[in-house]
């Protein structure tokens, strides 16, 4: 895959379950929430926004049942046993009998235990006597939840025809890493498929990386993504042949800029839709190759005419969604910008960002619309829900969309 709006052929999405029925006002900020999202509406807007790709024809997997289906497979029952259990947070013993616990789990229930946790009211009655256990109120998590699942995008990324697991920044995070490792490791569906990035060494997160053109991606570094991480994941992208620029963009450490994403997303091979206040401060470096396997740094420059020439064309044109601060700023923290590309000038977006909508369909834009209300409350939009597995390549001539 090599790009952002090929026309989309396959995606990996996360139906919410159990895990977000975890969220509670002490532990939501800690799991990356804003709000308590109410689970069955949440359901169906990620049933409304499956349905759509799917009438759109593409391929919709669900990681739950990747996952499932994976853990029948005996190696990965036993990674998932093993990325279940924390020896540090549990000790030996509490460790070792949730081990022995969850070696006899049905793949659907270790499958639940990987993604909702457990709490220690949850253990089997007998497994009491440990001091971790008794020290520990019974609604402590012996196993997080992960409800940040819902966001596909950022915890594995493809490029090229190789899959990058992800190494994911905030520790309410980390053991999804684990989880998408076990899938592209055993699944059958993913036999054969190469991984890039493979060392999971410093921080790189799949909402910051941008595949701008053929060989050319963008990284945003900022709260998530360190510099460290573009460097590796660029010297790593040109040793495999699959990149021959990286574009390393800074981005505000804030939550509302938490990745590239939520400040720019593409919506034709040359055209992009970018957070208005943004537009004149995006800078870029460009790393390329250098001599005896270094890195050659330019810049900082400005991201759009750093990106027009790292992708050969004149100009990268932006979607003038011409907000005024406020209404730009507020549809900018509820995802406006982060469209999911399904095709050239063919986006999915959230109804909510009426006015961001709007200027994209004045631009010769479809926008298709999903209901947002509780999908929202994890702080991400369709291109953070979805992790694109095969794209076609763009058409010869796509619709000229998006132009000023
Ligand atoms: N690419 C994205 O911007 N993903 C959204 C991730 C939201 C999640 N609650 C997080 O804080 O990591």
């Amino acid at each position: 895959m090599d790009s952002e709006v090929g026309p989309l052929r396959s995606v990996l999405l996360h139906r919410p379950g159990n895990e977000l029925k975890r969220l509670t006002p002490r532990n939501n900020d800690q799991l990356l929430f804003d709000s308590i999202p109410w689970v069955d509406r949440a359901q169906q807007e990620h049933d409304a926004f499956a349905g759509v790709l799917k009438d759109r024809g593409v391929e919709v997997l669900l990681l739950s049942d990747l996952l499932r289906e994976t853990l029948a497979d005996q190696r990965a029952h036993t990674a998932g046993v093993h990325a279940a259990v924390d020896d540090r947070r549990l000790g030996t013993d509490q460790a070792d009998s949730l081990r022995s616990h969850l070696s006899s789990a049905t793949p659907a229930s270790l499958a639940e235990v990987l993604m909702s946790g457990v709490t220690f009211e949850e253990l089997p009655a007998s497994e009491g006597a440990s001091l971790v256990r008794k020290m520990n109120h019974p609604h402590d998590f012996a196993v997080d939840p992960l409800p940040n699942l819902l966001f596909t995008r950022d915890s594995s990324v493809w490029i090229g025809d190789r899959v990058a697991i992800s190494s994911l920044a905030m520790p309410a995070r980390r053991r999804e890493t684990a989880l998408l490792d076990i899938i592209y490791a055993y699944h059958p569906r993913f036999h054969g498929t190469v991984r890039a990035y493979g060392a999971h060494s410093a921080p790189v997160e799949g909402g910051d990386v941008l595949l701008l053109a053929p060989g050319v991606l963008a990284v945003g570094v900022g709260e998530r993504t360190t510099a460290a991480g573009a460097e590796s994941l660029a010297r790593s992208a040109f040793a495999d042949g699959i990149a021959h620029t990286v574009l390393a963009v800074p981005i505000a450490q804030t939550r509302a800029t938490m990745h590239l994403d939520t400040v720019c997303t593409m919506i034709g091979p040359d055209a992009v839709v970018m957070y208005p206040l943004a537009r004149d401060s995006l800078v870029a470096y460009t790393l390329r190759p250098g001599d005896d396997g270094a890195l050659r740094v330019d810049g900082p420059a400005p991201f759009l005419s750093a990106a027009a020439e790292a992708m050969s064309i004149d100009r990268l044109h932006v979607i003038d969604t011409g907000l005024d601060p406020v209404t730009a700023e507020r549809e900018q923290w509820d995802d406006g910008n982060n469209t999911l590309a399904i095709a050239p000038g063919v986006v999915v977006g959230y109804d909510r960002n009426v006015e961001t909508n709007a200027r994209l369909e004045e631009a010769g834009i479809e926008v298709l619309r999903l209901a947002s209300s509780e999908l929202g409350s994890g702080r991400g939009g369709p291109r953070c829900m979805s992790c694109p597995i095969a794209r076609s390549s763009i058409p010869a001539n796509p619709p000229m969309h998006g132009r000023q």
